[in-house]
């Protein structure tokens, strides 16, 4: 695998995030370091998947800003969750992992020799050697993860964004891929991954931002996730669906006032 090894830190300085205006993610402030391993905890609605768009250049911040140090935003491979990833597309596994060079080749370039054996590889490492001519739907839900990650492998970058690398996949895919996740630390890459399953979170991350629409607790893994921030977390996350039901009844109010009159 090449050197992407340069990884800036990454700084998000009063960053607030939101869809329409409304703001989904508040104030964030804080540094990712060259490297790191960290995981993005939280209830759900939490704003944890908007907190990685941003970082993958997919969202703009509605305040504040995140800092790459220079790099391009480019230099991000982002893995989003299995259930946005379109499985119905006709292309065959082989196929999808050279993908993950399309930055470098463009859309319509062929591969060359360094670029398939590269493919070849990523396959290899991830252990789907003799699937490379099946089609994505025909795959498990743990092959379709193993595959996702052979085409990060391939995209080569600094800073790889995962939401809920795990879901539904059994233990031995999921040490299999956390192995490699600590590969691409051992290389200097920074990784950044939404995950709901806290003991993995435990294991495998020694940096952890708990999130409820704002940051509850962003430091070690430990003491991120003790008892204490947990039972905040989902309290945050309550007293925000409450306000926001509030605001909506304000606004429904509204419009019952406006129709009436
Ligand atoms: N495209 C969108 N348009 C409008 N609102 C959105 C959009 N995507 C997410 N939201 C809202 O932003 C808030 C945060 O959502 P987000 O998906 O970031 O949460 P999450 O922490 O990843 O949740 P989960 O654990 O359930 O995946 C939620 O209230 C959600 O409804």
């Amino acid at each position: 695998m090449s050197a992407a090894a340069n990884a800036p830190a990454i700084r998000l300085v009063n960053l607030t995030l939101g869809y329409d205006r409304r703001p989904a993610v508040h104030h964030l402030e804080g540094e990712i370091a060259p490297g790191e391993g960290l995981a993005v905890c939280g209830p759900n609605g939490a704003g944890k998947s908007t907190l990685l768009k941003a970082l993958a250049g997919l969202l703009a911040p509605l305040g504040g800003d995140i800092h790459f140090g220079g790099l391009s935003p480019r230099a991000v491979a982002y893995l989003p969750q299995v259930v946005d990833i379109d499985r119905a597309f006709p292309i065959n596994v082989r196929d999808f992992v050279a993908m993950g060079a399309l930055a470098r080749v463009g859309l319509f370039g062929a591969l060359n020799a360094a670029e398939q054996i590269r493919v070849g590889a990523a396959i290899e490492t991830v252990g789907l050697v003799g699937f490379e001519s099946r089609t994505l739907e025909t795959l498990s839900g743990g092959q379709m993860q193993r595959a996702l990650f052979a085409r990060l492998i391939v995209q080569d970058q600094p800073v790889i964004l995962l939401d809920e690398p795990f879901g539904a996949i059994d233990a031995a895919t999921i040490d299999d891929l956390l192995a490699l996740i600590a590969r691409w630390r051992a290389e200097g890459r920074t990784v950044v991954a939404v995950l709901h399953e806290l003991d993995i979170v435990r294991r495998a991350f020694p940096r952890t931002l708990l999130l409820a629409r704002e940051c509850i607790f962003w430091g070690d893994t430990r003491d991120a996730l003790c008892e204490k921030n947990l039972v905040r977390a989902r309290a945050m996350s309550e007293a925000f669906d409450e306000r926001a039901r509030d605001c909506l009844r304000d606004e429904f109010d509204a419009e019952d006032r406006l129709h009436v009159h």
